[in-house]
This record gives structure tokens, C-alpha cells and sequence, in this order.
């Protein structure tokens, strides 16, 4: 299967973002964009489904309303859309001639690439489509120049790719919307290795396209592993991989000879995600950096990098639930004042490699899954939400004299506030966070019990 990756500028931005001038014309490289992973010949679609036929067919279909939009986001035959492009074009946007296409193919394991566009650079102040993405896309791989090219090369050379580095575990899972067992291995490798590093030149582009904010890694530093899922298919007798997702891991010293790998990216590619991947990546890690030391020595324990929500969601669900499983949480007495309880701490650090601070986190889900449906009125829930609120002001607020906007009104106005008032508006900000957090602990104990 290839790794089809579709940009179809056909499909633009809202009437609202559209400039019509000679007709140039501005589109949202994200709404614009369709990714498919494909692994055969047979998967290129030509031209993907959703391309419409001309400029004008879209531009009198205005029916590009929500709907429509919802669709575009969840295409079939394996198409999907980046969640950001703004790394590769600025604020999102694509201005360019009408009609413009431009379709990306990556075979699904190799990630061999080609770029398929019809643009044609009139005038400089349009986007060079295919520079900005020549940027982001290997150097020592570069795209391969014609469609002929490219077929022949699925056609000839893709069966024979195989994943770099060592194969650590392998699983079945059966696939949510299919129902279909499927067999997945994963890998790990150190950057040190020349194979991996030229892999991870070919897929760092998804971070750019799903991870907000992140940039690519600089590979010279000899302290990063990383960590692959690749998905296994029979495909004319020959077992053949694609990508499904990847981590990458940077080793810090702890004093005095411990080894501290802190997650930098993880990233689950759109079609396999809410499947049980991210799951088995984040236990591959743990697993792998229990059995075996790292640069600096034995594991001390594995942080994470400015984690997004999704993440914490994800750390949150496989942390409770190891600890769970480990017997750790077998009685402990349930309230707060475990919290401290250092030794349990230090405890399922050492066994299970979890900060001190996330196991708490797991503990506080856990001591919250006893007061779903309580009075709020009980004194062991009323201390639990006292102390998450605590823990919140001292987190987002702390020695902050202000509450970031709080001196600015409902219309951005700036207006001066008396204490008491900023002393509220802190107040109030602390229970919508409390709430958030509340939320996060249900769908994570509600997430284990299904
Ligand atoms: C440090 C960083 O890199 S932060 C950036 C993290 N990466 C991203 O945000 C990129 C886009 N997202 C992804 O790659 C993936 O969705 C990941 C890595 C966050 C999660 O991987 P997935 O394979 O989708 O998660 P998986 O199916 O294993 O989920 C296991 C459990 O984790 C929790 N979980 C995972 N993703 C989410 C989510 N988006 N929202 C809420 N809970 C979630 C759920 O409890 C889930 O169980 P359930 O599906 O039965 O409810």
C-alpha cells in the first residue's frame, strides 16, 4: 500500500477567506489537503475522490458548509487531512491560480514520495506550492519526479522495504470499524543508526502536520531513540509494512548514573488512531527501557515534553491502569493524605518507571473514581476538591500578581480592576480549570471500564 498524500487545492478556503483578484485565490491548506495511506497500485485513485471537477464547480457549490467539511475531514479510501499546515505555509494559507492541484503519494512503508501538482508559478506572489514542500520532505530521499517513476517503484521496489532498527514486541488487535485482525511490530532504534535516521527524515514531515507546535528534532545529537509501529499485511504471498506511528525519546543524565528519557513526539497516524496504538507504544516504551539501560545507565524514570491534552489523556489512561494491574493501588487508603505517601510513590517510579508527579495524577483519578455520584456535600470529596483546586491555583496561578486577562473586559478593553475583583476572576478561573479536570478524571476511569 502507499502512503497517498493528496493536496487538492481545488477545495478551498470559506467564501470569507476566498480573494478573487485576476482570479488568485487564497485556500486553507488544511481543508485542502487529503492524505491517503495506499499500499498498492490499485490504491491511487486518480484523481481522489473528492477533487471536484473544476474551480468553478466549487466555487458555485457553496454547499461547502459544515457538512461538507465534516466529510472532507474523514474521507474514505484511507484519505485524511493535516490538523496544521502552518509550518509549511504561512498562517495556513495557499494563494495560487485557479485551478490548482497538487496530490502527494508516500509509499505506506518506505515513505517513498511524489508530488503530484498541476501548478505553474505564474507570478511571484503566489506560493511556490512545491518549494515549501520540497523544504519539509527528505533531501537524501527526495520526491521522485514523475507518477511513472513512482508507480514502477511500488510496483518493483516497495515489497522490499523493512522497517530500521530492532523489532521489540509484536500484537493483534482487531480493527475497530472492520472487526478484522491485524498484526502490528514494533521497532526501536537509536539515532546513532545511519537507517534510522534516514527513515525518520521521511516521516518527521507528519509531526509538522499533526503535532502543534513541534519542530523537527536535530538529529546530530547522538541522545535520541526512537520508537515505530508498523502494521504487517500479506499482500501476493510477501509480508509487506506501513507506518502506523512513531515516538522519539531524548536520553538526559540523571545523577548519578541514570539515564532519563523524556518524550519528545508521539504521534499516531489519523487512520489507526482511538485503536489501541498509542496504548501498546507508550507499554513498548515502558517495557523496553525497564529491560535495558540507556546511555547513562539504568532508567530512572520517563518524562514527557510539553504534552498535549490528547497525550495526557492517553499517559493518564496506560499510567492508571499499570498501576492498577502492578497492585500498588491494592490498600491504599482512600483519601488525600495518601498523596503523601512517599514510598508508594517512589515505588511505581521504580517499578513502573512513572514520575512522582504523574503518579499522583494517577492516584488522584483513581481517588476520584469513589466520589462518582457522591453528595458533593461528602468531607473526603470536598477535601479532594480542595486540594485539586490548591494544586491548580499553585500551577496556574501561584506568586502571579494577576490572572493573565484579567485586567481586560468582555471586549478586549483594558480596564482597571480592583483587587477583589482580580481575586474573584482568579477564583473563577480556578473552578472552570477545576471542572476540566473533573472531566478529564471521568473520561479516563470511564475509558478503563469499557
Ligand atoms: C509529547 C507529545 O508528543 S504531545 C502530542 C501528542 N500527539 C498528538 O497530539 C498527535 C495526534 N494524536 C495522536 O497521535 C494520537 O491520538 C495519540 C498519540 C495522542 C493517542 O494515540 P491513540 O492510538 O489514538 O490512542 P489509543 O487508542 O491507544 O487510546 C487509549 C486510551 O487513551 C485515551 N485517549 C487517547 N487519545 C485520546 C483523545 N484524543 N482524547 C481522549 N482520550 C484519549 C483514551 O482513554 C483511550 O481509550 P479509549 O479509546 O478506549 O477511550
Amino acid at each position: 500500500m502507499i502512503v497517498n498524500i493528496s493536496f487538492n487545492i481545488f477545495d478551498m478556503n470559506d467564501t470569507d477567506d476566498k480573494q478573487t483578484n485576476n482570479k488568485v485565490l487564497t485556500f486553507n491548506a488544511n481543508k485542502c489537503t487529503n492524505i491517503q495511506l495506499t499500499w498498492t497500485r490499485q490504491d491511487i485513485i486518480d484523481p481522489p475522490p473528492n477533487i471536484p471537477e473544476t474551480n468553478e464547480n466549487k466555487e458555485t457549490d457553496d454547499s461547502d458548509d459544515e457538512e461538507e467539511d465534516e466529510e472532507q475531514e474523514h474521507l474514505d479510501n484511507g484519505f485524511f487531512k493535516p490538523t496544521y499546515s502552518h509550518q509549511i505555509f504561512k498562517e495556513d494559507n495557499i494563494i495560487g491560480y485557479d485551478p490548482l492541484v497538487l496530490n502527494i503519494y508516500m509509499a505506506a512503508g518506505s515513505l517513498t514520495t511524489y508530488l503530484e501538482t498541476n501548478y505553474t508559478l505564474k507570478s511571484k506572489n503566489i506560493t511556490n506550492v512545491e518549494k515549501e514542500l520540497l523544504n519539509v520532505f527528505s533531501k537524501t530521499d527526495a520526491p521522485i519526479p514523475t507518477k511513472d517513476q513512482y508507480i514502477q517503484y511500488i510496483e518493483e521496489k516497495e515489497a522490499k522495504f523493512r522497517p530500521p532498527g530492532t523489532k521489540i514486541h509484536e500484537y493483534s488487535i482487531n480493527d475497530r470499524e472492520t472487526g478484522e485482525e491485524t498484526n502490528y511490530e514494533v521497532y526501536f532504534g537509536r539515532i546513532t543508526d545511519p537507517g534510522i535516521v534516514r527513515y525518520h527524515e521521511k516521516l518527521q514531515v507528519f509531526v509538522l502536520w499533526f503535532i502543534d507546535g513541534s519542530s523537527f528534532i536535530y538529529t546530530g545529537d547522538s541522545n535520541w531513540d526512537i520508537f515505530f509501529i508498523f502494521k504487517t499485511v500479506m499482500i501476493d504471498g510477501e509480508k509487506r509494512y506501513g507506518i502506523v506511528g512513531y515516538c522519539t525519546l531524548y536520553n538526559f543524565y540523571h545523577h548519578p548514573s541514570a539515564t532519563r528519557p523524556r518524550i519528545s513526539q508521539i504521534l499516531i497516524l489519523p487512520p489507526y488512531q482511538r485503536n489501541g496504538h498509542g496504548k501498546y507504544l507508550l507499554n513498548s516504551i515502558y517495557n523496553y527501557y525497564k529491560n535495558n539501560d540507556s546511555i547513562y545507565g539504568p532508567v530512572y524514570d520517563i518524562t514527557v515534553e510539553d504534552p498535549a491534552d490528547q497525550f495526557d489523556s492517553l499517559r493518564n489512561h496506560v499510567d492508571l491502569l499499570n498501576i492498577k494491574q502492578s497492585g500498588l493501588f491494592n490498600d491504599v487508603k482512600m483519601d488525600i493524605s495518601t498523596l503523601g505517601n512517599s514510598e508508594l510513590f517512589e515505588n511505581i517510579r521504580k517499578q513502573l518507571l512513572i514520575p512522582i508527579k504523574q503518579g499522583k495524577i494517577c492516584f488522584e483519578i483513581f481517588l476520584y473514581s469513589k466520589f462518582i455520584g457522591q453528595s458533593k456535600s461528602h468531607p473526603d470529596y470536598k477535601n479532594f476538591r480542595i486540594h485539586i483546586k490548591k494544586r491548580l491555583y499553585k500551577q496556574f496561578i501561584g506568586d502571579q500578581k494577576d490572572i493573565p486577562d484579567a485586567n481586560v473586559g468582555a471586549n478586549g478593553e483594558q480596564q482597571q480592576l480592583d483587587p477583589e475583583t482580580i481575586e474573584k476572576n482568579k477564583l473563577n478561573a480556578i473552578i472552570e480549570l477545576y471542572k476540566n479536570v473533573e472531566e478529564d478524571y471521568f473520561e479516563t476511569i470511564s475509558s478503563l471500564q469499557r
